[in-house]
C-alpha cells in the first residue's frame, strides 16, 4: 500500500469515523486535485491563470463541487443524527459539529461556533494539511533507511526489542528513541513543507531593518535546516545521532528545527503526524526489510511540497518469523 493510501485512510477514519468510505471518496478526489494543481503551477505562472477556463481548471472546479456536495451530505446526515439524540461520535467531524451546536440561536444558526460551510472547509483543510505531508515523511523515511541499511537495522532492533512481532502499544511507541531520532533527521533533511509565510501586522524591526505592517515574510525551513553555521559541517549527511539528546541540543540554535512551523499557528497535527509515522514505520519494520529499486533516482523536488520527483520505487522483502 503506498504511504498516501495509508495516511489517507487514517485521516478518513479519524475525521469522519463511521462515514469513512464517503470520506475516502473525498480524499481520492482531493488527491486528483493536488495532482492537477501541481501540474498547473509547475507549467505556467501567469497571474489569474488558475481561473482561465482550461480543461484542467474546469475539472478542478468540478472536483471542488463534488467534494463540497459529498461533505454537505455527510454533515447534514450527522447533524440530523445528533438532533435525534444520537451521541456525537469521537471523530473530528463529531467534535466540530458538537462545538457548532452548543452555540446556536433560536433559528438553529451558529452564533459562536462554526457555520456548516466553515465545518466543511475545516474538513477539507485537515485532509490537505494532514494526508500529503505525513505520506511524504514516510516516503522519505523509507528512502533514507534504504540508503542507510545500518540505521534500518538499528530501528528494527529497537522495534523488535520493544514489541517483538506483536501489536504496538501506545506506551511502547512513546519509548521509541532511535525511530524518533530517525524521523527528526528525515524531517530536517527533507521537510515536507519547505517554507511557510508570516505577515507583519504592525511596524516591526528585525535584524536592524524596520518593516511596515503588511509585509509578507517567507520562513525558509529547508534553507535553515541545511545551514552549515547552525548544524555543522555534516549538515547534508543523514546523521540521526545529532538528535540523541533531543531537538534543543541537535544544533547551535534550538529554534532552527521547525518542520511543523512555529508560534501560535504551529501545525495542529504535529503529534498526530509523528504518532502515525512512528506506528506505520514500526509495523513496516516488524514485517519487512526494504531497499531501493535500481530505477530510483534521487531528485528531491519542491513544488508545494518536497517530494522525490520520480517517485520512490522500493522493494520489500518479507521477514520470515
Ligand atoms: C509530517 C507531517 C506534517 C508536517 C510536516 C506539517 C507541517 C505543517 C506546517 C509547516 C504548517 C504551517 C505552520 C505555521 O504556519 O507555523 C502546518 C499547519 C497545519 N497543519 Fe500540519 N503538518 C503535518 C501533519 C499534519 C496533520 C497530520 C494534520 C491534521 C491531522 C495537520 C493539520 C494542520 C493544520 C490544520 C494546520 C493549520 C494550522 C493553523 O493555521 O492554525 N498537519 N502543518
Amino acid at each position: 500500500m503506498p504511504p498516501r493510501c495509508l495516511t489517507g485512510d487514517v485521516i478518513s477514519q479519524t475525521a469522519f469515523g463511521s462515514s469513512y468510505l464517503e470520506g475516502r471518496r473525498i480524499f481520492q478526489l482531493q488527491t486528483e486535485q493536488i495532482g492537477r494543481f501541481m501540474a498547473a503551477v509547475s507549467k505556467i505562472m501567469i497571474p489569474g491563470y488558475m481561473s482561465f477556463p482550461t480543461k484542467n481548471n474546469r475539472r478542478m472546479h468540478q472536483i471542488n463541487n463534488e467534494i463540497e456536495s459529498i461533505l454537505r451530505g455527510i454533515i447534514a446526515k450527522r447533524m440530523q443524527a445528533i438532533q435525534e439524540g444520537e451521541s456525537t461520535k469521537d471523530d473530528l467531524l463529531g467534535l466540530l459539529l458538537e462545538s457548532n451546536m452548543t452555540d446556536t440561536d433560536e433559528n438553529g444558526q451558529s452564533t459562536l461556533g462554526m457555520s456548516a460551510d466553515e465545518v466543511m472547509e475545516e474538513c477539507k483543510l485537515f485532509y490537505f494539511a494532514g494526508m500529503e505531508t505525513t505520506s511524504i515523511l514516510l516516503t522519505w523515511t523509507m528512502i533514507v533507511l534504504s540508503m542507510h541499511p545500518e540505521w534500518q537495522d538499528r530501528a528494527r532492533e529497537e522495534v523488535l526489542g520493544l514489541f517483538g512481532k506483536h501489536k504496538l502499544g501506545y506506551e511502547g511507541v512513546n519509548r521509541l528513541k532511535i525511530v524518533t531520532m530517525i524521523l527528526y533527521e528525515v524531517l530536517r533533511l527533507y521537510p515536507p513543507a519547505t517554507a511557510f509565510t508570516r505577515k507583519t501586522y504592525k511596524k516591526i524591526e528585525i535584524g536592524g531593518i524596520t518593516y511596515p505592517a503588511g509585509v509578507m515574510f517567507e520562513m525558509p525551513v529547508l534553507y535553515i535546516h541545511h545551514d552549515t553555521d547552525i548544524w555543522g559541517e555534516d549538515v547534508h549527511q543523514f546523521n540521526p545521532d545529532r538528535f540523541a539528546e533531543g531537538i534543543s541540543k541537535a544544533s547551535k540554535d534550538p529554534g532552527a528545527f521547525f518542520p511543523f512551523g512555529w508560534g501560535p499557528r504551529i501545525c495542529i497535527g504535529q503529534n498526530f503526524a509523528l504518532l502515525e509515522a512512528k506506528m506505520a514505520l514500526c509495523m513496516i519494520l516488524q514485517r519487512f526489510e526494504f531497499e531501493l529499486a535500481p530505477s530510483y533516482t534521487h531528485t528531491p523536488h519542491s513544488v508545494m511540497m518536497l517530494r522525490p520527483m520520480h517517485g520512490a520505487p522500493i522493494r520489500l522483502h518479507t521477514i520470515s518469523s
